[in-house]
């Protein structure tokens, strides 16, 4: 089983969000694995990990690594050939989707297209008094902005406002967790990460407990207390994002979150030598290992030694450069501020200002 760290303190931007006391998990998965039938391969391979009460928990891997086969096991849509699922102590394995008090957002939204938006969320509120529904649905519209918008149709609507709506009826039903599959991927860019900053707010209000999956980094990054990150239906790291990204389990995970340059090394207690001089470790280590330096802690000094590095690119990015450097056959990435941007075929010397993370060894996979 995967070691799992802590969630407190969660996510960086945590003025919206309460600080719970940690108690026993909300959600338990245990070695859940799915293959499906005429696959060589598990979809799902031996997945454990813990979802806390009001925790947001982002399954986040390339397509096929079997996240969303995950989410469909939780919700009930998949039955996991082994493994169990607890919920709140229940043992929600076997039990159809109407049961497990699990509330999912699909891609798509699916409203219904001749209910108002307050019919639609009404629609949900099957556990509340028939006569105390409506003023209820006035209520989590207005959570999410669309109190003044509760008499028109899902068409009237933008992607944006739908989505939130989706949402709401969701909650409106009051789960015990919420899935999201993709929830934001049929947003253009900035909708989406504005909508995503405001589901973040309003799980945290209303203390909602959520696994969501991705393929985004940013979107896990932002959204999540803590990110899980998947690969050939490994679940190969979990923890928050502050620490899978700075601490990287491998290089996948490494360069599926940002990204990164990997320095083969010979790395003798806090430091190690590498093609870039000697390099301080953010863990001692001894022998050959590979390093993660992201492009961020690579200061670029202009020089004109036989070693330097040339900029072979350059992408403006408004408060800093990206630059793309070949050195001998290796090429690097840095990102710099941009007072005084390098130009394309500027020699620099490449210089490592913060600690690189030593990358454990690669492990073979299991099946
Ligand atoms: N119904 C199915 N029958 C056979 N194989 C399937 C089925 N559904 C998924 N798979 C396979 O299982 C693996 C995991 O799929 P899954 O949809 O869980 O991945 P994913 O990470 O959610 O990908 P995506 O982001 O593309 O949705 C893939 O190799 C996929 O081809």
């Amino acid at each position: 089983m995967l070691e799992e760290t802590s969630i407190y303190p969660m996510n960086q931007d945590t003025d919206d969000t309460q600080q719970r006391p940690p108690m026993g998990p909300l959600l338990s998965i245990s070695s859940l694995s799915k293959q499906y039938p005429r696959t060589q391969a598990r979809a799902v391979n031996d997945v454990s990990f813990n979802l806390y009460s009001g925790e947001i928990l982002a399954l986040l891997g390339p397509s096929g690594c079997g996240k969303t086969t995950t989410l469909r096991m939780l919700a009930g849509f998949e039955t996991p050939d082994t493994g169990s699922i607890h919920l709140k102590d229940r043992d929600i394995t076997s039990l159809p989707p109407q049961k497990r008090h699990i509330g999912m957002v699909f891609q798509d939204y699916a409203l219904f297209p001749h209910m108002t938006l307050a019919e639609n969320v009404t629609f949900a509120m099957q556990q509340i008094a028939r006569d105390q529904r409506y003023t209820k649905a006035l209520e989590w519209l207005e959570l999410v902005g669309l109190g003044d918008l509760a008499d028109r149709f899902p068409e009237e609507l933008s992607g944006g406002q739908q989505q939130r709506v989706a949402l709401v009826r969701t909650l409106a039903a009051e789960p015990e967790l919420v899935l999201l599959d993709e929830p934001f991927s049929n947003l253009d860019a900035g909708l989406r990460e504005r909508t995503r900053k405001e589901m973040r707010r309003l799980f945290k209000k209303t203390g909602t407990s959520v696994v969501l999956v991705t393929h985004d980094q940013a979107e896990a990054m932002t959204m999540a207390d803590r990110i899980g990150v998947m690969k050939d239906g490994d679940l190969l790291q979990l923890g928050p994002p502050q620490q899978v990204y700075r601490e990287p389990a491998n290089a996948f995970v490494a360069e599926f979150l940002g990204h990164t340059n990997l320095l083969e090394a010979q790395a003798s207690g806090e430091s190690a030598a590498t093609p870039l001089g000697q390099v301080d470790l953010n863990a001692p280590a001894e022998g050959r290992v590979t390093l993660s330096l992201r492009p961020e802690h690579l200061a670029l000094v202009p020089s004109d030694d036989s070693d330097s590095a040339t900029v072979v690119d350059r992408e403006f990015r408004g408060h800093d450069y990206f630059y793309v450097l070949q050195r001998g056959e290796q090429r690097y990435c840095a990102i710099v501020p941009n007072h005084e941007p390098l130009e394309v075929g500027d020699r620099v010397r490449l210089k490592a200002h913060r600690q690189a993370s030593v990358l454990p060894a690669e492990q073979q996979r299991k099946h």
